[in-house]
């Protein structure tokens, strides 16, 4: 029964399908009896509104974050429906008429246009999820970049830890959750660090625990998923991203991070970044760039935006520059200095303050916008149908039915504001 939905490749087929609308979403072949579930279906991308907190970063434009599709249109006038025929063939031809003629007839409006903004509204009201793992080896700068992300301490934040103090080494995987809103809407924005790792003597299997928690994600979504008595809107953990640090050595990638990469690359939305540019020259930078996109061909590791699921020209067009850019050569610091009479995020060295925002001296300006302000949702959706997709048939095939698996949940801690 679930051999139909097996296969990665079928269900990046079905994904495919369903952006042209040539075939329905899967939530809309669920009974109409059951509106509740088709309601939740379609929007398990919202996030649950429960545990909101002190909204922070003011600076970021939150509502580019709205789906563009529940994004407010300027205001155009109403056209009346047109009743589209559902076959093309009409036995009287077209303007028939008469009852039962199936042809096309003028109406009046009806409003159908109005659900972009019940979309929008409902949006707004209930705000989102948005999951980032950071993973690399220690000492990399990934609580650094997040923080600088966010333009706040999201990394680790704790009680006892102010903002002048060097920041604590990660020892264990640690998600921290916060909501920021912006322009009326709320992001629920967890951060999962994890330990920066290739210090132990023997680092074999060292991204299985990071694995592990990724499917644990998947896991405790699909159990709430198949519940008889499911809740309103099912809390979303699963990792969104993750940003992979590079270390800038300005030679090959290492083997560990190869290994690590293929892992990764299969259960989530790999997004890998070259960590501390600001020790790489222009040209080294360059080189190292060229290679590091090499070699993550040669070795068939597929990162986000994965070719595959471009939708259609231009969004093939669009995402080859990206993929060309990639991986992004990034500075993080929380640190701000006085430039040209602006206070900036930067990070002083003997030859001036190298600007993090500023796209001549990194490239952190283009990650950001890439995550937050173009990619965002596509994230969620290839996280939702592609990644989730393939862990839950394979889940239900392999198991014949939902049994507990091991997932060693309580491995992991997790703490919320
Ligand atoms: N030169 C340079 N230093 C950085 C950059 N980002 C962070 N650092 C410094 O690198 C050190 C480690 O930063 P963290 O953000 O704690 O690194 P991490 O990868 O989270 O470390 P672990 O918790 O051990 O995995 C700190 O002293 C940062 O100030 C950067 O872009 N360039």
């Amino acid at each position: 029964m679930f051999a139909r939905l097996g296969s990665r490749q079928e269900t990046v087929e079905e994904i495919k399908l369903l952006k042209k609308n040539e075939l329905k979403p899967r939530w809309l072949n669920l009974p109409l009896r059951d509106p509740g579930r088709r309601m939740r279906a379609a929007s398990s991308l919202l996030l649950s509104p429960d545990s909101f907190s002190s909204p922070l970063s003011p600076k970021l434009d939150m509502s580019e974050m709205v789906p563009p599709e529940v994004r407010p249109k300027p205001a155009v006038p109403a056209k009346p429906a047109h009743v589209v025929p559902s076959s093309a063939h009409t036995p009287h031809g077209p303007g028939a008429g008469g009852p039962g003629s199936g042809g096309s007839t003028l109406l009046g409006y009806i409003g159908i246009d109005t659900i972009i903004e019940q979309m929008r509204k409902k949006t707004m009201k209930t705000g989102f999820d948005f999951n980032i793992m950071v993973v690399g080896h220690s000492g990399l700068g990934k609580s650094t970049l997040v923080n600088t992300l966010f333009k706040s301490q999201v990394s680790r934040k704790s009680a006892g830890w102010s903002r002048d103090e060097k920041i604590p080494k990660t020892v264990e995987i640690k998600s921290v959750s916060h909501v920021i809103e912006e322009g009326g809407v709320k992001m629920k924005l967890t951060i999962i660090d994890t330990p920066g790792f290739g210090d132990q003597i023997n680092n074999n299997n060292c991204w299985e625990p990071i694995e592990k928690y990724i499917n644990e994600q998947y896991e405790k979504f699909l159990k709430e998923e198949v519940n008889i008595a499911r809740k309103k809107r099912i809390p979303d953990t699963r990792v969104h991203c993750c940003l992979y640090f590079i270390s800038p050595t300005g030679h090959s990638l290492r083997q560990l991070d190869i290994e690590f990469m293929k892992h990764l690359s299969r259960v989530v939305n790999l997004i890998p970044v070259i960590a501390k540019s600001d020790t790489l020259t222009p040209d080294e930078k360059t080189d190292f760039k060229q290679r590091v996109r090499k070699e993550l061909e040669i070795c068939g590791i597929e990162f986000y935006p994965q070719k595959e699921f471009d939708e259609d020209t231009e969004d093939k067009s669009d995402n080859d520059k990206i993929r060309e850019a990639m991986p992004f050569a990034v500075v993080g610091s929380d640190k701000e200095y006085q430039v040209n009479s602006k206070r900036v995020l930067g990070r002083k060295s003997p030859w001036g303050v190298v600007e993090v925002e500023n796209p001549n001296h990194c490239e952190f300006s283009l990650l950001r916008d890439f995550l937050i302000r173009s990619h965002l949702q596509d994230l969620k959706e290839v996280t939702h149908n592609i990644h989730y997709e393939t862990y839950r048939a394979k889940r239900l095939n392999d198991n014949g039915g939902l049994h507990p698996i091991s997932t060693g949940v309580g491995d992991t801690q997790e703490s919320n504001l």
